[in-house]
């Protein structure tokens, strides 16, 4: 089985206002095409992981694996490549830019990355909005689309530079329960049709049971 991302022994510490131990020896690996969820009572560290294994966050000890390759230590110049590439990202809010339309948006973190032509990042929008059914609002201001088709650009914003993994954290926190399904049948399918990984932080049971995997987090401990 091939790993996309591994966490070895992570440790975090916060040193103010007073020192306290919030991640205790994490350790955990993500295989491809797997669908993960992390779930665990309100300040059991669940944010404050996925900041690390979305390397924004370098200030911890143990050691983090992409692709089998080790990025902690890695500059921050290098970090942000390596996220800018292999990792997507779906938030509670979608954090569109509301004056574009839905396939500026969308085409917005790969002329971030400046690999392409617009025409070849134009057409690879074009597709990931065709594979979350919502083509038809390409020229469509993201101010002009409803709450859950703007969380479906943000996942199709999220996979435009084919990342090895997307994570989110609690992408569905803001959506009625139709499109919380919605949003759940999308990455089920990104898993078993496109082999993506997912890793997602979540407080909704429901969603969680249906995921291939759940990590349970007590008192910034995987418990389960
Ligand atoms: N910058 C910081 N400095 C000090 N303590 C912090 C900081 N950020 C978070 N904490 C504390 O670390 C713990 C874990 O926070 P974290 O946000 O990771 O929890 P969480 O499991 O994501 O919670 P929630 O489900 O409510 O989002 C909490 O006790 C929080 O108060």
């Amino acid at each position: 089985m091939e790993t996309v991302l591994e966490a070895k022994n992570i440790n975090k510490y916060f040193k103010k206002p007073v020192s306290f131990h919030v991640l205790k020896d994490i350790s955990f690996k993500i295989n491809k095409g797997e669908f993960v969820s992390i779930m665990g009572k309100s300040g059991c560290g669940k944010s404050t992981l996925l900041y690390i294994l979305s390397t924004m966050d370098t200030e911890y000890e143990g050691e983090l694996y992409l692709n089998n390759e080790l990025i902690t230590g890695d500059s921050r110049q290098k970090l942000t490549v390596i996220r800018n590439k292999h990792i997507g990202f779906v938030f509670q809010f979608h954090y569109l830019l509301s004056e574009f339309t839905v396939l500026e948006n969308v085409m917005l973190p790969a002329k971030k990355l400046g690999e392409k032509s617009i025409k070849a990042i134009e057409k690879d929008a074009l597709e990931k909005l065709r594979i979350l059914n919502i083509e038809h609002l390409a020229h469509k201001r993201a101010s002009q689309v409803s709450g859950g088709e703007k969380q479906r650009v943000a996942i199709a914003r999220a996979l435009i530079n084919n990342p090895s993994i997307i994570m989110g954290d609690e992408p569905t926190g803001n959506l009625d329960s139709h499109n919380a399904d919605n949003v759940f049948n999308i990455f089920k399918k990104l898993s078993v049709e496109e082999n993506l990984s997912l890793l997602i932080v979540t407080h909704d049971e429901d969603f969680a049971k249906r995921t291939d995997r759940i990590i349970t987090m007590e008192d910034g401990k995987i418990i389960s």
